[in-house]
């Protein structure tokens, strides 16, 4: 567990504001490195709010991918106590064994153990695990499932090696291993357990108030702030006097999200409108909209070099170096400088040389190198080495060597960048001994819908499809030289996707979604993104496909809400997203957008749409008019991925009320955005 990550959540209205030190956080920071000698734990305190609650853990999972994740109260009965529900519906996969352990433990010492709701459960690669509140619970509870978490992560984490060993020892029920003796010892614990546990139920039971409320005493510790809470409740949302706030009643947490219907959040008072609140505006329009509201990262920054390239006196080739002044053109051969030997800073005579290779530091005394190829050897050493060589020519004065600074000067300017780095940039930084510090903006990507699955996660469930757009999303930002720093499936729920991007803008500056944008009473982004104050700049674009194309800003937070058929996915990120992310990054403006070529139609007509159209088509070349013809890739209705396979271009064709035709014939020239360019090797062909 040395090199996991780990949480802490501590989650207490009264801790969160300061009423009560924090003692259980502080402990199971103690435990973990103790019984990990774990270093690398994040830490945090929140108030008791199943929304902050679940978004913090969505945080830590999604974003920090933190392995492991311990929360420490929240976990009782009383109405403030929401810490399982909020985990519950975080979690892709319960854990209820583990729940079942520390819950065995806590009823060893107590029948209050059953008092607590502890959920543990799995959210992508992190193991999550709900701790009673108090630090006498938490220890007992970290006690019971200590030797037990270590091989948990591992199986989330598919660490293989370490688990099948596990496994295997486990089988074969023949190890002293530790994690072996361990589960054994859990199995018998469990056994036993249970009827420790009805033992010390019925003796529970049976004893007299006094011992009960004496052990009512110590539980005052396990969940502390059972009465407080209810206070904490209220002045959590307004605040107040201790007295006025003790005289409400509180309130229950929701946790059933609203009803929200899209298309009647942009009309107030216009009941029948069913239709999109949101104008189609153009392309051109959008782009524009997009480039004025956003802005580069960081400003235009001139690197010079801080040596001189080369640094010293080189060779540029394998040969000889020799004093030009010699009109002797024999030679004797003094010695042999290989790249990377130190300089000479000896006199020698003028009928000397040395034997030198290209890229090696020329000898201060030397002022010419002839090249192996215009010399002879005439005389060897007993050893084989050289002892004299012929020049065949006589060299001038600096005759191929590189002087000190002829490739770059100390303090030149090497070039001006505002955030990319090409590879030439990359390259010619590595040359002067500077790191390629890119400044790009972070970014997450979130897709939408109940019906979505990961496409490892095993078969289909009935009416799911496997989740395309994340790895077409990452890849596309990928292949662009851009970092995605987290992906992330969210549910088709108003509150779980609110706390997905809340917690995404917190740690991305670009957040690319798709699905849940147009007019279902599902697509909830729009209104997520209201609700959040986001500013919708645009929310329809008249492009097919991609019309419920959507961009929000929030200070400096930038939001492509793309459509969630993944043809419309791929064409407004080629259309809107790659430009921001460009701009962004500090490419100017004709840069940020895909090269356009013309070509004719190669097809023998094609039916416009009312919406202009990015089809996608495939390119050649045609030798006779010397000229690119577009071939349109069949079926492109926005669900049929196949029709991006040996897509070169996006060939853009005009809305049918533009062009004055429904139809467009063979021939017609068009313009094409380029997404591969690898046809263009065919003008050679
Ligand atoms: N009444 C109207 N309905 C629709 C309109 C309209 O104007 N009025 N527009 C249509 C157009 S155009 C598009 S495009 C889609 C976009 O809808 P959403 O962005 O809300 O996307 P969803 O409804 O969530 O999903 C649409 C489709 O895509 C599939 N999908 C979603 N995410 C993924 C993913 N990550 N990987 C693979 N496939 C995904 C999803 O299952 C749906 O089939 O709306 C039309 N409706
Ligand atoms: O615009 Mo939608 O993207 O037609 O499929
Ligand atoms: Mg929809």
């Amino acid at each position: 567990m040395v090199d996991f990550t780990y949480g802490i959540i501590t989650i207490s209205d009264r801790c969160f504001r300061g009423e009560t030190k924090d003692e259980s956080g502080p402990k199971i920071k103690y435990l973990l490195q103790d019984e990990y000698n774990a270093h690398n734990i994040k830490q945090e305190i929140i108030p008791d709010d199943q929304n902050k609650i679940e978004e913090i853990l969505i945080l830590y999972s999604d974003v920090l991918k933190i392995n492991c994740i311990f929360t420490t109260g929240g976990t009782g009965c009383s109405p403030r106590d929401v810490t399982p529900e909020a985990t519950r519906k975080i979690i892709h996969k319960e854990f209820p064994q583990l729940s079942m352990v520390m819950l065995l433990e806590g009823l060893r010492k107590t029948e209050f153990a059953a008092l607590t709701r502890l959920i543990c459960g799995i959210r992508n690669n992190s193991l999550i695990i709900n701790f009673p509140g108090s630090v006498k619970a938490v220890t007992e509870s970290f006690n019971a499932i200590k030797r037990l978490i270590p091989h948990a992560v591992d199986l989330i984490c598919d660490i293989k090696d370490k688990t099948e060993s596990v496994h295997k020892q486990i089988q074969s029920g023949t190890s002293k291993n530790a994690t072996n003796d361990f589960y054994r010892e859990i199995k018998e614990k469990t056994n036993d357990s249970i009827d420790e546990v009805l033992k010390n139920y019925k003796q529970n039971s049976a004893s007299n108030s006094e011992s009960n409320l004496k052990r009512r005493n110590e539980d005052t510790e396990v969940e502390p702030k059972k009465i407080d809470n209810q206070k904490s409740n209220q002045s959590s949302t307004k605040p107040q006097t201790e007295s006025s706030a003790a005289k409400e009643v509180p309130k229950p947490s929701t946790t059933r999200a609203p009803h929200v219907c899209p298309h009647k959040t942009a009309k107030p008072g216009d009941k029948d409108d069913r239709n999109s609140p949101y104008p189609m505006i153009s392309v051109e329009e959008a782009l524009k909209i997009i480039f004025s509201n956003i802005r580069p990262i960081s400003k235009p920054q001139t690197i010079r070099s801080p040596i001189n390239c080369p640094p010293f006196r080189a060779s540029i080739k394998d040969g000889y170096a020799v004093k030009s002044s010699s009109k002797s053109t024999l030679r004797k051969v003094i010695g042999s400088i290989s790249a990377g030997d130190f300089i000479i800073q000896e006199d020698f005579k003028e009928d000397e040389c040395y034997k030198i290779n290209t890229g090696a530091a020329v000898p201060d005394f030397a002022d010419a190198i002839v090249q192996v190829e215009d010399t002879k050897l005439t005389k060897s050493n007993p050893d084989g080495s050289e002892a004299e060589i012929e020049l065949l020519s006589l060299p001038s004065k600096n005759l191929d060597i590189r002087e000190i600074g002829s490739d770059l000067m100390e303090n030149q300017e090497l070039f001006t960048t505002n955030g990319l780095l090409d590879v030439a940039e990359k390259t010619i930084l590595a040359s002067v001994g500077l790191n390629a510090a890119e400044k790009k903006p972070k970014i997450a990507i979130i897709s939408t819908g109940d019906e979505l699955q990961d496409p490892a996660s095993g078969e289909l469930q009935e009416g799911h499809i496997y989740d395309s757009n994340t790895t077409m999303l990452k890849l596309l930002c990928e292949k662009f030289n851009f970092d995605v720093k987290f992906t992330c499936i969210a549910k088709d729920d108003y509150e779980s996707l609110k706390n997905v991007v809340s917690a995404a803008i917190k740690e991305c500056r670009v957040i690319i979604s798709s699905g849940g944008v147009s007019m279902g009473d599902k697509d909830f982004i729009k209104k997520v993104l209201i609700d959040l104050d986001f500013k919708i700049h645009f929310g329809r674009v008249n492009v097919k496909p991609g019309k419920p194309m959507t961009f929000a800003t929030l200070n400096e937070n930038s939001f492509f809400a793309l459509p969630g058929n993944p043809v419309s996915a791929f064409v407004t990120f080629h259309l809107f997203v790659l430009p921001a992310l460009r701009f962004i990054s500090g490419y100017s403006g004709i840069k940020c957008i895909l090269p356009l070529i013309n070509v004719v139609l190669e097809d023998s007509e094609y039916h416009l749409d009312d919406r202009p159209e990015y089809v996608r088509a495939k390119i050649s070349y045609d030798q006779n008019t010397n000229q690119f013809t577009a071939l349109v890739n069949a079926n492109q209705i926005s669900s049929r991925i196949a029709s991006l396979i040996n897509a070169d271009v996006l060939l853009k064709l005009p809305g049918r009320k533009e062009y004055g035709n429904s139809i467009i014939e063979k021939g017609t020239k068009l313009k094409a955005m380029v997404i591969n360019q690898f046809f263009i090797s065919f003008i050679n062909e």
